[in-house]
């Protein structure tokens, strides 16, 4: 199949429910390639450590609680007289819940702070200011990207309080934002808050590989072999207009149906679109979201990339608007040919009059933690 071939969630039903941990150990992280569970917090971060050594410690620390978590299982009782080791969010006996816990660092890191200037992966930057981007400050960037998935609400918050009480000396909250992906309305791929399915076309696991990972080619860092670039764009749904478009002009914006998720061409969600049979775009518009993510073209082939995102709804906005939108992730490894060369196509897009754009950024996600001794970041700060 090719890179754009449909992914594993599309024909395998999303990650049920599950107590069982997910390996924590590995080349790569996890959270990335594993099926994206129904809550996921991104939380970013800004380190205070004053010095290199506390930047280690923070790494570590984060580790061990990480691997701690994941794992599930109950606590150490430290007695009645000290504050317990746990909070019991998650009982006495903590399930997995299908935690991952993603680290991945900013541009911002390799600053002259701790020395890291020289080391930084090949691609990553700070996110620009796209057109139609309307970045809220507050909500932009960061030294580190927690992205915290699991099988219920309380599970991620249970492990970001955790992650926060033992990093409070080495870093500080910068911005969070938590998100979910509903199950299947009725099947295939979850919906997002504009309705449609999302998520239909993604690599197959054979596939990803290459999309995702950065290899030992020479001018990346070897440190960075097996992490990736993650990308992180909050884009607020301007809900109120949306809802009073017409269904036909909504699906020529998307390039697909509403009801089944398969393209104007086609019948089923996991139908190819067969853009050379149409050229001029009378089916599927040529400016329609999916026809220039992907125009499937052999110099688009290139561009494929891994999304993961996550709705939010979190209350209203200023001016009494619903506070919704999706919380656009992908993963990639190189950020120019995949992310920026897909955005550069977008812009402009019809759908980008109902978004907002107003946060996120770039980030490198670590190579895995490849076993009992070994820590976030150890290739990096040796
Ligand atoms: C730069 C990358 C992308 C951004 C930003 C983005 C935002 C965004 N997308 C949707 C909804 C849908 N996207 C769909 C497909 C799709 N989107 C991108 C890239 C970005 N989207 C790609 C590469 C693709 C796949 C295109 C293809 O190969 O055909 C779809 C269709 C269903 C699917 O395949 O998932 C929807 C729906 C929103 C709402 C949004 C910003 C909020
Ligand atoms: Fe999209």
């Amino acid at each position: 199949g090719g890179l754009f071939a449909a992914g594993a969630r599309a024909d395998t039903p999303p990650s049920a429910p599950s107590a069982e941990p997910v390996v924590f150990h590995g080349e790569h992280q996890a959270g990335v390639l594993t099926p994206a569970p129904a809550a996921g917090t991104f939380a970013a971060f800004d380190v205070t450590s004053p010095d290199r050594a506390g930047l280690v410690t923070l790494l570590k620390t984060l580790t061990t609680r990480a691997r701690v978590l994941t794992a599930g299982g109950p606590q150490p009782d430290l007695g009645v007289g000290a504050p317990p080791a746990d909070s019991a969010v998650l009982g006495p006996d903590a399930p997995a819940g299908s935690l991952t816990i993603t680290v991945s660092v900013g541009n911002s890191l390799f600053d002259q702070r701790y020395g890291l200037a020289g080391r930084k992966p090949l691609h990553l930057t700070t996110m620009p200011v796209f057109p139609d981007d309307a970045p809220e400050p507050a909500s932009c960037h960061g030294d580190l990207m927690l992205q915290i998935c699991a099988a219920t609400a309380d599970t991620a918050h249970h492990a970001l309080r955790d992650l926060m009480k033992h990093t409070r000396a080495w870093m500080q909250p910068r911005y969070r934002i938590d998100g979910f992906v509903p199950p299947p309305r009725p099947s295939g791929a979850p919906r997002n808050l504009m309705g449609f399915k999302d998520g239909i076309v993604n690599p197959a696991p054979a596939d990803a590989t290459d999309v995702v990972w950065v290899a030992a080619d020479g001018k990346e860092p070897a440190w960075a072999t097996g992490g990736s670039y993650q990308v992180v764009r909050l884009i607020r749904m301007l809900i109120e207009f949306w809802d009073r478009v017409s269904l036909t002009e909504q699906e020529r914006m998307f390039g697909r149906r509403r009801d089944t998720g398969a393209p104007l061409d086609g019948s089923a969600e996991t139908d190819k679109p067969d853009y050379a049979r149409d050229p001029g775009g009378t089916v599927i518009p040529l400016d329609s979201h999916i026809r220039l993510a992907n125009p499937r073209t052999a110099a688009s082939a290139g561009s494929a990339m891994l999304r993961r995102p996550y709705n939010y709804d979190r209350g209203f906005a200023p001016t009494g608007e619903l506070d919704s939108g999706l919380i656009f992730c992908c993963y990639q490894r190189n950020l120019a040919a995949q992310f920026e060369a897909v955005q550069a196509r977008l812009a402009g897009e019809p759908l980008a009059d109902y978004l907002r754009p107003f946060g996120g950024g770039y980030f490198f996600t670590l190579p895995g933690v490849r076993g009992d001794q070994d820590w976030y970041g150890s290739g990096l700060l040796r």
